[in-house]
């Protein structure tokens, strides 16, 4: 039976007199990939850096592995894996130069080249983040957040911008992320993305949580409401012929 790892109650934050996150409650099971989605501007990004404590709330309780965000807030920093984007690192250090930084502020020893190979950019070990494509900075960041063995990883919109075939290779990365016993939480505006992935999910709307549930239950809910697609879909998809033509292997993006 899973445990509760992370459990977020009456949170709200507002910024001046606007509301952005209101009264939401919400429990991640130790172990699941728990998915935050919602339209632009639906409170997501708040919440996930609240919780990562990275921006102040304004009311509400949130507890991470047992630990009050309010008391131990570097105690939490410890187990979680923050997904940051790569402009902010510094861009005349290689990868590796990079990894070696950031495992001396977590204070743990890593092989740079193994972490490198779990995302694919073994060959890129010497390259600077501003060699990078996009599909390969997102990669990277991914590794980073792997530094300190976390049992919580944040994901935010991980795969945004990314070709078919990277955003496939990403999602078994993810879920490899799973099988080692971690908890993911991730946001995406990918619906495909979110039924492969996700356990469960949250669906935000102007600040709430509107609907919560496994994909599944969410898709079953909805057809037993009478729900029908209006046409017939074919059995395959353009996406499917793309990745029929292309390949699925990792492309040098
Ligand atoms: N620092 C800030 N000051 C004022 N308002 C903010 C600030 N950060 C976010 N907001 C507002 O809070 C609301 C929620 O923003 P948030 O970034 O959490 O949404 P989101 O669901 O992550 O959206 P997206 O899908 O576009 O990333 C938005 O209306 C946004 O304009």
């Amino acid at each position: 039976m899973s445990k509760v790892i992370i459990s977020v109650n009456n949170l709200v934050k507002s910024y001046g007199s606007f509301e952005a996150v209101k009264n939401i409650s919400f429990d991640v099971m130790e172990g699941e990939i728990f998915g935050l989605l919602g339209p632009n501007g639906a409170g997501k990004s708040t919440t996930l850096e609240i919780i990562e404590t990275l921006r102040e709330k304004t009311s509400g309780t949130i507890i991470v592995d047992g630990l009050d965000l309010d008391k131990n807030p570097n105690d939490i920093k410890k187990i979680i894996g923050v997904q940051l984007q790569t402009s902010g690192y510094y861009p005349n250090l290689k990868l590796t130069e990079l990894i070696q930084l950031f495992s001396g502020l977590y204070n743990r020893t890593v092989d740079a080249m193994e972490l490198l190979d779990s995302v694919n950019l073994r060959d890129k070990a010497n390259s600077k983040v501003k060699e990078l494509s996009g599909g390969q900075r997102q990669r990277f960041s991914i590794a980073t957040t792997l530094i300190n063995n976390p049992k919580i990883i944040f994901l935010d919109e991980p795969t945004t911008g990314l070709d078919p075939q990277a955003r496939r290779n990403l999602w078994d990365l993810i879920k490899g992320l799973r099988q080692r016993g971690a908890t993911v939480i991730i946001t995406t505006h990918y619906m495909d993305e979110a039924e492969i992935l996700c356990d469960r999910v949250a669906i935000m709307d102007s600040g709430k949580i509107i609907s919560m549930a496994s994909p599944d239950k969410l898709i079953d809910d909805l057809v037993a409401t009478g729900f029908e697609r209006p046409k017939q879909l074919k059995n395959a998809s353009l996406e499917d012929v793309f990745i029929h033509l292309t390949g699925k292997e990792w492309r040098d993006d």
